[in-house]
This record gives structure tokens, sequence and C-alpha cells, in this order.
């Protein structure tokens, strides 16, 4: 890695900007950057790091956020939701439960630490684009291959940045969620940006099948041993566990694998007599993009499923359940996204924190006599886990297999694992 100091300019804003208008002042200061080649310190123009760029986000409230652009050029319509993690932006990146909408970062800095591989929650971007307020001007860490920019402008992922990603939080806070267009293209009109935000929706729509593996396959990555942090109880035994891909995180198949699952991961589509066939100990079904009442079949195959094996629903996987039990889901007003949401298990009486990614939500009170509320979000008391014991049912609304600093809810796994080795002694 190269090491050099150079001159940038960095934009700062003087006070609070109307999202029309910014008011900036340029001034040049002396910083060190560490760059993956020699070249890659000047991939850009004017000897900035990154390549620079006009770009505006119009919304469907007709706002439009003047911003510089980063990763791909074009235009691309989606919905706009903010992630409070503080770091993390990889595995946000990666999962695949965020394709069609844009991720706004309420942290102020990203991109410092670059992008590896290894921290991939899977083989590509499926999100629509990222916000930011500010681009990191160096990357630095001993497990960076590549930096934020290159590596979305590879998987043709838009970016922008230098926009006022507090002020667009305060307002998806009062309005919800809204439907925005990120465009680099100055033939664009601002009025015809704004009518492509106010004629796409995404609720109702199927993102599922867009983001689900197309055949059958064997899990075999293990959580590397450098990485493993609970190797206490684990089961001598293995269990053979059916993941269903809605979109699946490549870490719930490695903590599942930690626990001693040998996993066999299923297309969306998967008939769920072909999944009885595999004689599985318990079925996982797993997070997921979009709106769960859009995939009905998904809904009929849980239904079929349900009281013949033990089953774990995460996040898509919990929302599917809820209907598949009878239960209704609802969109919420701008969902939990983040690496520090507070949850409570109501069984142990513990406050988990954990890392949330749902627009969605089940409604405790539509589910019929016999199934708990067994976790609760502390934000806003929102449902955010259940059982149904005399099923063999389990399923949390956040993800257990994230570590977001915290492994509080890790045991998840290993409560799976005991419903699953319960009900082989009984068979
Ligand atoms: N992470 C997920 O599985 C998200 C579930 C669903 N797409 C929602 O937004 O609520």
């Amino acid at each position: 890695m190269a090491c050099r100091a150079m001159d940038f300019a960095v934009a700062i804003p003087l006070g609070i900007c109307s999202p029309q208008k910014r008011d900036v002042k340029l001034f040049r200061v002396k910083c060190s950057v560490v760059s993956l080649t020699e070249n890659a310190a000047v991939s850009g123009s004017g000897g900035r790091p990154w390549k620079v760029s006009d770009a505006r986000l119009v919304l469907e409230d007709g706002t439009i956020w003047k911003a510089k652009s980063f990763g791909a050029a074009g235009t691309q319509v989606g919905e706009v939701v903010f992630n409070t993690s503080l770091t993390g932006y990889q595995e946000i990146l990666t999962d695949p439960s965020y394709a069609g909408q844009f991720v706004l970062m309420t942290n102020p800095h990203i991109g410092n630490t670059g992008v590896n591989f290894d921290d991939q929650e899977s083989s590509q971007c499926f999100l629509g684009g990222l916000v930011i307020r500010s681009l990191s001007i160096s990357t630095s860490s001993w497990r960076c291959v590549e930096t934020l920019g290159d590596y979305l402008s590879k998987r043709n992922i838009m970016g922008i940045y230098d926009v006022d990603t507090r002020a667009i939080t305060r307002r998806l806070r009062e309005d919800g969620s809204l439907i925005g267009v990120l465009s680099t293209e100055e033939s664009k009109s601002d009025n015809q940006l704004l009518e492509m935000a106010r004629s796409w929706d995404i609720v109702g729509v199927d993102l599922i099948s867009g983001v689900s593996c197309q055949a059958p396959y064997e899990w075999v990555d293990k959580t590397g041993n450098d990485w493993e942090f609970n190797t206490n109880g684990r089961p001598g035994e293995t269990f053979k566990v059916v993941a269903y891909d809605f979109g699946i995180k490549h870490n719930i198949l490695r903590r599942l694998a930690s626990y001693g699952c040998k996993i066999t991961v299923v297309p969306s589509t998967w008939p769920a007599s072909e999944t009885l066939k595999l004689q599985p100990d318990g079925i996982l079904f797993s997070n997921g993009p979009g709106d769960p009442s859009a995939v009905p079949y998904a809904v009929d195959t849980v239904k079929e499923l349900i009281g013949q094996v033990p089953i774990f629903g995460i996040c898509m996987g919990h929302q599917l359940l809820g209907q598949a039990l009878g239960g209704k889901t609802y969109k919420m007003k701008f969902g939990h996204h983040g690496g520090n949401h507070p949850v409570r298990n109501i069984k142990n009486g513990q406050v988990e924190i954990s890392s949330q990614n749902h627009n969605y939500a089940v409604d405790p009170a539509s589910l019929p006599d016999g199934i708990e509320v067994t976790h609760i979000n502390l934000n806003d008391e929102s449902c955010a886990g259940l059982a149904f014991p005399s099923k063999n049912i389990m399923s949390l609304q956040y993800h257990p297999e994230a570590s977001p600093g915290p492994h509080d809810s890790d045991p998840v796994f290993g409560e799976f694992v005991d419903m699953m080795r319960r009900v082989k002694a009984n068979a």
C-alpha cells in the first residue's frame, strides 16, 4: 500500500442548508492518503481519490438535494431509508433485503475502512444506491482490498455524498420513507425525475424473485476460527436444515453451521413437498427484500410446512410466518434500519442491542391464540419476535446473525438447535 501526503479541496457547509441550495466554502487542507496502489489515489480528476461530478436526489415530496456522485453514474429509482449503524456499510451494501432501496447512512463519515471480500453478506449488491454525508478521503484497514467508490463502480451501484443526510433523515422521520430518484444525468430535468419518483412504488412488488438463488446448494463455509466467538455448548451432533433463500445473508448460514447445522439452501419457490423429501430436522425462512404481501407463493409454502418440522424465521421469514399463521403485516412509517436497536427478550427479561433492517412488521393483535410475542422493540414497542410452541415455531423480526458490536442475539441459534434436538428425541 502506498501512503502519501496530498492536497484536497474539502467542502464544508456553512450552517444548515436548504435542500435546493448549498452554501459551501472551499479551502485546502493537507491530508495523508493511504491508497491501494500508487495510482489508485488519483483515480479521479484534480488529484482527488474519487470521481467528482454533480448528482441530484429528487424525492417524491418535491425536494431536490444537490450532491456529488461516486460509484456508478446514471439514473435510479428507489425507496429512501435511513440506517443508524456507525459502521458495517459493507454488510449493508450486500444485504439482499435492501433491494429496491437507497440506504442513507446517518453516520456522516463513511468509507474509511474501504471494502474487503470476507465481510460480504451475499455475492452481490442488490440495493438501489448509497447516500452519505462525507466520503472518506482516505482508506485505511489491513483488511481493505478496494476503496468503497471503486467497489460500487464495479458493481454498477450509485452513491452520492456531500448531501445533508441529517436534514433528509428528519424529513423521513416526519413523513415516513419516501421514493426518490438518484441521477447524474444533466439531460434529465428535475420535473422528469420527480415524475419518475411519483410513478414508482415498492409496495406490492415481488423483490424476492430477483435475489433468491436459482437452484439448491449445500452451504460449506463456516465462521472462521478467528471470528468465532461462541465455542461453549456446541452440540456434537449434526442437524439437517433446509434454508429458504428469500435473500439470505451469509452470516445466517455461518452461524447455523457454527451451531452444528448442515444446511441445504433452496430457492424461494422450492416446493414444500421437495423440502420434506430431504427429511430436514428444521427449516429456516430467511430475510428478504420488499413487501411480504407481494409473495403469496412463499406464504403458501410456509403454511404447508408449519407443524411438519421445527421452524425458525428471520425478518422476512418472520413476516411470512406471521401471515401464514393467520396474522397481518403492515408497513411501518420509516422502519428500523441500524446496528444499535434495543429489543427486550420477554422470555429472560434481557435487553439485546440488535441489528435491524425492515420496513414491515407483524401486527400481534391479528394473530390467533397460542402464538406468543417473545421480543419487543424498545424504540416503538413493535413486535420483534414470536413463538408458537405447540408447532415448534420461533421467529425474530431482527438479525441475530449480525455482529453490530455485541453478539447479544446469537444464542437464539442455540435455541433453534435445542428445539430440533427435542423434537428429534421425541420422534
Ligand atoms: N431484512 C428483511 O428481511 C426485511 C423484510 C422486509 N423486506 C421488510 O422490509 O420489512
